[in-house]
Order: structure tokens, then sequence, then C-alpha cells
């Protein structure tokens, strides 16, 4: 049994998946912070090259089977686009992050996002298709989403998560593996009234290969 949890903190790129988990590594220090596009690039888990969106595509299969091992000891906090690849039940938490259209615009723009990469990327935001893929492969309960629009977002959503995985602690250590009552706080901690701050949407197909060489 795990002793801390592992927290996916995924999103479209630029919505603040790496600020927020930077935050998150300074604020809980006994955890790991696995950015798996440097996960890739460091176990060379690239398996060819999508030319026309400029991005790596990554041999899925071998990146969980050598993260595995991470996830059992619990602790992680995973930093990547693509959420529903990793095992259940080596999941706790899935923070889906995001931002309004026109902040994303400027931050890809910014970032030298052009052509399908940065249709795409606004296309996925605006149909939710990372959130659609959290909450298919993952229990509703465990599934949050958070707005990231504003410096003010990344400091209360990265106190919200530490008080989460505070919770999960309590809740998972405990001989009789935790009440109702904890189990309630732990999501009034976390995931309560969050799809209230989801922007409307459409759904469409997933763009699980974008970004990775340009961050
Ligand atoms: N909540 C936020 N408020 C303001 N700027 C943000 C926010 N989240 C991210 N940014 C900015 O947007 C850019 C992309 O953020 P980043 O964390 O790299 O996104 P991701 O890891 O999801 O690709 C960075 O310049 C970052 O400073």
């Amino acid at each position: 049994m795990r002793s801390l949890p592992n927290i996916i903190v995924t999103g479209t790129p630029g919505t603040g998946k790496s600020t927020h988990c930077k935050r998150l590594a300074e604020l809980l220090p006994e955890y790991t912070y696995l950015s798996i596009n440097q996960f890739i690039t460091d176990n060379k888990l690239q398996d060819g090259r999508d030319e026309e969106r400029n991005s790596v595509i990554a041999n899925e299969d071998k990146l969980v089977e050598l993260i595995r091992p991470d996830l059992k000891k619990g602790g992680r906090i995973i930093d990547w686009h693509v959420c529903d690849i990793f095992p259940e039940s080596l999941i706790d938490l899935v923070v889906v992050m995001r931002t309004d259209t026109t902040r994303l615009y400027d931050r890809l723009k910014e970032r030298g996002y052009t052509g399908t990469k940065f249709d795409d990327n606004m296309d996925s935001e605006i149909m939710e298709v990372i959130l659609t893929d959290a909450r298919e492969a993952y229990a509703p309960e465990i599934v949050i989403e958070l707005q990231s629009n504003s410096v003010e977002n990344v400091v209360a959503n990265s106190a919200r998560i530490v008080e989460w995985a505070k919770q999960w602690v309590i809740d998972n250590t405990r001989e009789d593996g935790g009440s109702e009552e904890s189990e309630s706080e732990s999501e009034s901690g976390s995931g309560s009234g969050s799809e209230s701050e989801s922007e409307g949407s459409e759904e469409e197909e997933d763009d699980e290969e974008d970004e990775e060489d340009d961050e």
C-alpha cells in the first residue's frame, strides 16, 4: 500500500501543468515530480515524430512499464498532457487544468506554436478533450477540473491539492482504512464545485500527440 498518493496534473499544453507542478513540488517536498516529457527523453521513449504537428510520439506501452515501479512507491506528481494511459489502480487524483481560450491563445502563440499544432491544441481545450479522457479513464470522484487563468488560481489550486493530499494520507493510514466522514472531507477538499467552473463545449477526437520538445 502506498503511503502517499499519486497525483496526475494534466491539461492541454499551455494550461499550466508545469507551473502548478513546480509549486506543488515546493509545497510537498516529500513527493517526487515526474515530468513525463523529461522521462520520455531520459529513457529514449520517442517512437517517431509527428511531422505535421512538429512533436514527438512516445512509446506509451514502454512508458507505462518503466514508470510502474515509481507509481507503486506512491508520492508521485505526474505532469503530462496525456492522462489516460496510467493504471487506474495506481492513480489517486487526476487534476485537469483548464484555461480560457483567449488566454490559452496568447500562451501558445508566445510559445511559438503555429499551424496544425496550434489549432489542434486550441481545439482540444475548447472541446474538453483531456477532461473527457480523464473522466473516461478514472472514477469520477478522483477527477477534478481546476481553472488556471491567473496567478491567484495557481496559488489557490495548489493549496487545494495540498489539502487533498494531506487528507488522503489521513484517510489511508487509518487502521480502518478511513471513515465516511473523512472521505467526504477529502472530496470537498479537492473536487467539489469544479464542474461549474468549466467552459461549455462539444467533443472531438483526441490530440495525444503534440508539444514535447519545445517547452
Ligand atoms: N494560472 C496561470 N496564470 C498565469 N499564467 C500562467 C498560468 N498557468 C500557466 N501560466 C503561464 O503559461 C505558460 C505555460 O504554462 P506551463 O505551466 O508551461 O503550461 P503546461 O505545462 O501546461 O504546458 C507559462 O508562461 C506560464 O507562466
